[in-house]
């Protein structure tokens, strides 16, 4: 059987697994590719580090030439994080004509479009399934299973950390700093964890998520993102009192061939089936008019599960190496691209007010609302102390526009603060 060789740049957590799967299924996967697929030469940072699967037979370097410019490598496999500098080798790897695997979403989602661009231009494979919701193949399911289907709209809790943390806050009462603390410690938090608490993780991925489902090429600014940094243990008891949960999602939805792209956290009937998803897992909820509501659910990261996604886009270009058929993105699908408006953007809301307890201050709040047109479904007030109520009100469906214009009314008016809104989901 002639042999495939592979290099890896970077050998963590991912690159680790990477080497193991290899290893470990090395007869399925030569039956299923037709080649001895080979880990040559991996690229680190420190070689005096010590490294789990040492005894086969690879060659470990500090010069990313040493690996993207071996002619006898085919395969470049970016496990290593950053942005520029896996960019530059990225590119140099494509350029080189050589096909390429990566786990890296901040890469994709900020320069998937010029990258595909240059694997097209040199025929390469470009595949990247691991980089959202690491274990779940989930883009392959988007590209493929679902290809014939005209999707309408993808919910997904596509960060661990946060879910982690809403779990433990929910089901333990743990303070969102214990919680995040304790995310830390387990490893599924980013080195510096801002982009998963302010939901900036999640729109990378969505980005992503967007461009295979609509086959429009959104970018990250075309994404609004709220995190869970101002997330209570009080209103997560206060929607679980309205019989909701609250979990961290990203929602792109398509209406009449304008996408929207948001990050938020959400309420969500207990009954849903997001609500179920807990601790670090991931879930994708898709909805298609044939298909209708599937979901997709598992870890979102770790080592065997995200380095399983990334074995099986090396699968996946071996298969094509094999038949001659390289050059291939999971991009094929393209449509125009085009942001629905705020005021087309249409979603009930959670909002959270504190007013003084005063004769007409309830009154003022409903004329802002009703000036908007929007409607309640539910309202719920708690007293505070002799002068000051928590108000919560669940909207009738509205646009976002008139949420915001409403929102902003109430800012002014004395003695009502708008505490949050987050978004309500069926
Ligand atoms: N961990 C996970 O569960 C998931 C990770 N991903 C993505 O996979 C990628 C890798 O993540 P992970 O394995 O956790 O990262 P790690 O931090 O565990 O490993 C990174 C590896 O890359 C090497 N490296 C980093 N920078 C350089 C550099 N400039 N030059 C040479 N080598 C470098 C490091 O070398 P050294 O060992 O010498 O320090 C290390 O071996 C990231 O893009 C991440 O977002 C995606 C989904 C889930
Ligand atoms: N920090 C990320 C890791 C995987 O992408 C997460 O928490 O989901
Ligand atoms: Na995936």
């Amino acid at each position: 059987m002639s042999s495939l060789n592979v290099g890896v740049l970077g050998f963590g957590t991912v690159g680790s697994g990477v080497v193991r799967i290899l290893n470990e299924h090395q007869d399925k996967i030569s039956q299923i590719t037709g080649y001895d697929i080979a880990i040559t030469k991996v690229l680190v940072r420190d070689l005096s580090k010590a490294r789990r699967y040492e005894n086969t037979g690879i060659t470990l370097t500090t010069n990313a030439n040493d690996v993207i410019g071996d002619p006898s490598i085919a395969i470049i496999v970016e496990v290593m994080g950053t942005i520029e500098t896996a960019y530059d080798y990225v590119v140099k790897a494509l350029q080189a004509g050589k096909h390429v695997v990566t786990a890296n979403k901040d890469l994709i989602a900020l320069h998937g479009d010029h990258l595909i661009t240059i694997a097209r231009e040199n025929n390469c494979d470009l595949f990247y399934e691991a980089s959202v919701a690491g274990g779940i193949p989930i883009l392959r399911t988007i590209v493929n299973g679902l290809a014939s289907d005209h999707l309408k709209k993808v919910m997904g809790i596509v960060n661990g950390t946060t879910n982690f943390m809403l779990t433990k806050m929910t089901s333990e009462g743990l303070t969102y700093n214990d919680a995040l603390q304790q995310a830390q410690a387990l490893g599924f938090a980013e080195s510096d964890p801002t982009n998963d608490v302010d939901g900036i993780d999640a729109a990378r991925k969505m980005v992503i998520l967007t461009r295979l489902s609509f086959g429009m090429n959104v970018s990250l600014d075309d994404v609004s993102a709220t995190g869970i940094r101002n997330l209570t243990v009080d209103e997560i008891k206060l929607a679980d009192q309205l019989g909701y949960t609250i979990k961290l999602l990203g929602i792109s939805e398509e209406t009449n061939g304008a996408v929207d792209v948001c990050v938020t956290p959400t309420l969500l009937p207990k009954t849903h089936p997001l609500a179920g998803v807990h601790n670090e897992n991931n879930a994708v909820f898709v909805i298609g008019e044939a298909a209708g509501e599937t979901m997709y659910y598992g870890p979102g990261a770790g080592e065997l599960p995200t380095a399983s996604s990334v074995v099986s886009d090396i699968i996946s270009i071996a298969k094509n190496i094999k038949l001659g058929t390289t050059g291939n993105v999971f991009n094929s699908y393209v449509h125009e691209t085009n942001k629905l408006a705020d005021a087309n953007c249409y979603a009930k809301y959670f909002v959270r007010l504190k007013m003084t307890d005063e004769t007409g201050t309830f009154l003022k709040m409903t004329q802002r609302f009703t000036e908007q047109n929007i409607g309640f479904s539910r309202i719920l007030q708690l007293p505070e102390n002799d002068d000051q109520a928590t108000v919560v009100v669940i909207t009738h469906t509205t646009s976002r526009a008139n949420l915001h214009e409403a929102l902003a009314a109430l800012k002014n008016d004395n003695g009502i603060v708008v505490h949050s809104h987050y978004r309500v989901e069926d």
